[in-house]
């Protein structure tokens, strides 16, 4: 090669790297550009999610991180990989974004591979027209009247586990363990009606299929690192959510279980039942409400078979972890705090002995001092750090000049609101005492935010109190044991 073409390929590399830099560092100038305070990159390849790529904080620790570094912000901008990203601090601006200008952000963005991974059409990830249609359909079958009917397959789990534990006299017990396989029985009845006895088998079916569907691994760390970087580039390359093991495994159940049901006319008051109703009648009143704006098309969206299995996996998927994480931590702030279970106590035996030691759907509304135990959990370990709402149309955010474009990915930190001490006087303490009501009046609304917020608030938000059984084991267990901490907790 002579001396011209080497010359000429150098400075043609050098001009390219050049106008890549260029391109780069005119991104990196977004938020400057649009005259909101931002956080500086630390990084051109992943912006500020370098620091829970290299590992060196958690998802939510790197959310509360960013939440502190915006103050005393309403609200900022950061980079996340190269996608400039807005973060909501204020509580009346979380107010907008979640509820009151919830058609310019009913958009979860969450990737979903519908035309070839059924499976995940479930509600967390539809949207706009489809998601209204089936939140619409689903809601009655999640209302008080309804849950109170599951309530006794709930009650029976709890026995059983309650059993459980009594055989093991005093030895030691991995609770995170236990408390999954808890909930894997009390959701399989309620939302499948299968007795999945995984408090008896440790390796039932179910457990491990639900287990492996949520378990990150290496690839589904890369599979979500590719999908914050190009949703697009995921869905062109067909990457799969879930490995066929399981979409075989939650077909199968469901198609079983609804083709037994209709052979031998069984009827049983759970999820899959209800659900196959309204897959035979379409429940037209409900369907005419249309208060939040988006378009409502009920014909648009044939609840078949499919799009019944994705419902009931998103219950199991939705229930399973965020319910049995819930537990785990409230046993393990139990242990670690014996004023705040010695206190649970008394309460939980006061309603005990008014209803003759019985526990009822009833009862669980008395024990007002296991709802703050719980609530205080939710506010320190919520199992969801951040929401994410895409803007769906070019918003103006209130009292500023500021227009955020189409598309924008907009953060509700939940994380740094519940650990911020302007809301909650012991941040990082277990105090349940942030629930009396004078403690909920004097916070502003949308300051904690466990189950989120708005008409796309979680679906199962009541049933985790009362019928899947938070509510129930907490009290039950509080009853007949204490519980602390073991030589293999290190603390
Ligand atoms: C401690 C237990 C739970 C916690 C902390 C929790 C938390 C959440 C959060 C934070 C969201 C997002 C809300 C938003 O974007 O505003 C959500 C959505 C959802 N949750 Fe839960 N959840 C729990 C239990 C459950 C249960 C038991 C079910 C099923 C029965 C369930 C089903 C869902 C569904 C289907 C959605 C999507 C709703 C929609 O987009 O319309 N969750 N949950």
């Amino acid at each position: 090669m002579d001396l011209f073409s080497v010359t000429l390929i150098i400075l043609t590399a050098i001009t390219v790297l050049a106008y890549l830099y260029y391109l780069l560092k005119k991104q990196f100038d977004y938020w400057k550009v649009l005259n909101v305070p931002y956080l500086e990159t630390p990084s051109y390849i992943f912006g500020q999610a370098k620091r829970c790529a290299t590992g060196e904080l958690s998802l939510a620790e790197s959310h509360l991180q960013i939440y502190r570094d915006l103050a005393p912000h309403k609200y900022g901008g950061i980079f996340l990989f190269q996608n400039p990203s807005l973060i909501v601090r204020d509580p009346e601006l979380v107010k907008h974004v979640l509820a009151k200008d919830f058609t310019n952000f009913y958009d979860r963005g969450s990737y979903f591979a519908k035309p070839y991974e059924p499976l995940t059409r479930h509600l967390f990830n539809l949207t706009g027209e489809e998601w209204k249609t089936i939140r619409t359909k689903l809601t009655p079958t999640f209302s008080g009247g309804k849950l109170k009917l599951m309530f006794a397959y709930v009650k029976e789990c709890v026995d059983e586990l309650i059993t459980v534990i009594d055989e093991l006299h005093d030895e030691e017990i991995e609770m995170k363990d236990l408390m999954a396989r808890y909930t894997v029985d009390v959701i399989s009845s309620c939302a499948f009606g299968l007795k999945t006895n995984s408090l008896r088998h440790p390796d039932a079916e179910f457990k491990k299929m639900g287990t492996q569907a949520l378990s990150p691994t290496t690839w589904t760390r890369i599979k979500d690192t590719l999908t914050a970087i190009s949703p697009k580039l995921v869905y062109f390359l067909k990457i799969r959510t879930f490995d066929t093991q399981v979409t075989e495994f939650f077909n199968r159940i469901v198609r079983q279980t609804v083709e037994y049901r209709e052979k031998n006319n069984i009827t049983r008051n759970d999820f899959l039942h209800l659900v196959t109703q309204l897959k035979k009648k379409d429940e037209t009143d409900s369907l005419k409400n249309n208060s939040d704006g988006i378009i409502l098309n009920e014909k648009s969206v044939e609840l078949t078979l499919d799009l019944v299995t994705a419902q009931c996996f998103v219950i199991f998927l939705g229930g399973f972890e965020t319910s049995s994480s819930a537990l785990s931590f409230t046993l393990f702030e139990l242990s670690r705090n014996p004023r705040v279970q010695q206190e649970l106590q008394q309460d939980v035996d006061r309603v005990f002995d008014k209803y003759h030691d019985q526990i009822t759907y009833e009862s669980l509304q008395e024990t007002t001092y296991a709802d703050m135990v719980i609530n205080e959990t939710l506010r320190k370990y919520p199992a969801i750090p951040f929401l994410i709402r895409i803007c769906t149309t070019d918003y103006k955010i209130p009292e500023s000049s500021t227009v955020i474009k189409r598309g924008t990915w907009t953060f509700i930190p939940i994380y740094g609101l519940h650990h911020d001490p302007a809301y909650f006087s012991h941040p990082d303490d277990f105090y349940p005492e942030h629930f009396t009501e004078e403690a909920i009046k004097s916070r502003p609304h949308f300051t904690f935010l466990p189950f989120g917020e708005g008409p796309r608030i979680c679906i199962g938000k009541q049933s985790c109190g009362e019928s899947f059984g938070d509510g129930d084991y907490v009290n039950e267990s509080t009853r007949k044991f204490g519980t602390r901490l073991n030589s293999k907790s290190g603390i």
